[in-house]
């Protein structure tokens, strides 16, 4: 590690006789593992050299996917303060993820996380460099370990991957329900606006709700879970989200009274990115490359063929780890990106994409000709690569933040969970997109490109620009997220040795 660099890094906290030690518990799930690594990563460096350590729990199949395909071992290993821990996630290997198999993952956490927290909490032998366990991240769609914490004396932060847009939809449910706005009527109730989510009402559809919670029938169980988990947030130590003040104001106001202990830090690829770089804290970021947390092997050659593109003509089309498309989308998207005589850069992730069909040919010469197939993308660096004109996007929020960050506006085609919403934000609220929404139709595929590329170009370029740099702004130091960041390591570190807490 580049020590000399580190030294630079202003770290006003003191070194306390037993350093904090932090668990960070996520979800197993691609969204969810790389934006904990990135926080892991983000506490150990702006903690600077005083020692925070973090375990990070991580399955064991995507233990070795991160070992296999990624430089974490190295990069990690550059943190001896750092160690991960392999859990069980319940599912066969290689299970795809899915709503059912995520449900019955977290199901298996749920019956499994004492034996797994008691086991990480359990004094260390005294010739383990670890110091006891102060505090515990765990991921909001496994707020259940809050209880834990309680029982065991230790303090829990939850930490939701998602936007506060969604994080708010999805903790206004039961308001929901309250007023007879939920459940849903069927298809045809879609268009109805809501009027029980505050700082949403006029322009939040039933459609852009989280499709966990277009529920025609309550006891749905995905719908119970995810109510019980987001409802439990309010009982945790501190809520933290990767999102920044400027984005989500109206939304952050509205989590705040429910939430006071409320922790903004992101976008985290680039509040991490700037510490990297300042930090020289590994030797593919001082060689000028990114840091990679893909559970599938990225593809490199990608960047070559984007460099041989003009500035600004390239569509990234990705719709992340989880969507699987269905019937005739697949080639519906196809046909659209073909017809919009755009070039595309496409991530087809295996398990995504039905068999192929008879269409194929003359698709793939099209692609042959202008566009370039990969199955995982190093995201991070497309995003930036200056060929990129504009991103389809499933809305992950991962993605949707990357893309802000990276100030390349979007089209949204939401597949799953919060997504809808994401969505809407993107196009109403933010309006750095546009927004498919629930249709797959070559033509609508055609023209929202044509729109992205060309016809609206210009007024969403500047937009995402503004964002970009508000985000930027956020993460530089004295921004709303690195003073947010220096609260929870206060925090953190207050809870450690609560004598010395430090005024900076
Ligand atoms: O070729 C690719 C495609 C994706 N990514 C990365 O993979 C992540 C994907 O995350 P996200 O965009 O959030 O998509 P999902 O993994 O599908 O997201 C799940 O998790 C998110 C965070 O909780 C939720 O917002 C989504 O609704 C949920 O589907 C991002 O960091 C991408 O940069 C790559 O590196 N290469």
């Amino acid at each position: 590690m580049a020590h000399g660099a580190l030294t630079s890094l202003r770290s006003p906290w003191p070194v306390p006789a037993r350093p904090p030690h932090v668990v960070i518990f996520p979800l197993p799930a691609q969204g969810h593992v790389n934006t904990m690594l990135r926080l892991a990563e983000l506490l150990i460096l702006r903690s600077g050299r005083n020692g925070l350590c973090v375990t990070f729990l991580n399955s064991e199949q995507n233990h070795l996917r991160l070992l296999s395909f990624t430089d974490a071992a190295d990069r990690f290993s550059e943190h001896p303060t750092f160690c991960f821990k392999t859990i069980s996630d319940g599912l066969p290997p290689e299970a795809p993820l899915s709503k059912d198999t995520i449900l019955e993952m977290m199901e298996y956490l749920k019956l499994t996380a004492r034996d797994v927290i008691a086991d990480v909490i359990a004094p260390p032998p005294t010739s383990s460099s670890l110091p006891p366990v102060t505090c515990i991240i765990v991921d909001g769609a496994l707020s259940f370990v809050i209880d834990l914490g309680e029982d065991i004396g230790v303090p829990v932060f939850v930490f939701r991957t998602i936007s506060a847009c969604g994080f708010w939809a999805y903790f206004c449910m039961p308001r929901l329900v309250e007023a007879g706005e939920l459940p849903i009527q069927g298809e045809d109730d879609k268009d109805r606006l809501l009027t029980s989510i505050p700082a949403m009402e006029g322009f939040l559809r039933c459609r852009d709700l989280p499709t966990f919670c277009q529920v025609t029938d309550l006891s749905d169980a995905f719908f119970r879970y995810i109510e019980d988990q987001t409802i439990r947030t309010s009982q945790a130590r501190g809520l933290i989200l990767n999102t920044f003040d400027a984005l989500e104001e109206s939304m952050l106001d509205q989590i705040r009274p429910h939430c006071p202990n409320l922790y903004t830090v992101g976008p985290l690829n680039t509040h991490l990115r700037s510490i990297q770089l300042s930090t020289g804290s590994s030797p593919v970021i001082s060689s000028g490359g990114r840091s990679s947390n893909s559970l599938w092997k990225e593809d490199r050659s990608c960047l070559r063929w984007l460099d041989m593109q003009p500035e600004r003509s390239v569509v990234y089309v990705s719709f992340g780890s989880i969507t699987v498309f269905k019937g005739k989308e697949l080639t519906e998207f196809w046909h659209g990106l073909a017809a919009s005589k755009f070039r595309f850069l496409w991530v087809m992730r295996p398990g995504s994409v039905p068999d192929q069909d008879e269409e194929d040919d003359e698709l793939r010469a099209v692609t042959r000709e202008r566009g370039c197939i990969v199955e995982w993308a190093p995201q991070e660096e497309v995003l930036a690569h200056p060929a990129i004109g504009g991103f389809l996007t499933h809305s992950g929020w991962n993605s949707t933040i990357e893309s802000i960050a990276a100030g390349v506006p979007m089209v949204c085609w939401p597949y799953i969970a919060e997504q809808p919403t994401n969505s809407r934000f993107v196009s109403e609220v933010w309006k750095v997109g546009m927004d498919m929404k629930g249709s797959c139709d070559r033509r609508v595929i055609e023209r929202m490109v044509g729109d992205l590329m060309t016809g609206r170009r210009e007024e969403l370029a500047t937009t995402a620009a503004c964002m970009a740099e508000a985000a930027a702004e956020a993460v530089s130091q004295g921004g709303s997220s690195w003073d947010s960041m220096n609260r929870l390591i206060d925090d953190i570190w207050t809870m450690a040795s609560p004598h010395k807490r430090v005024d900076h």
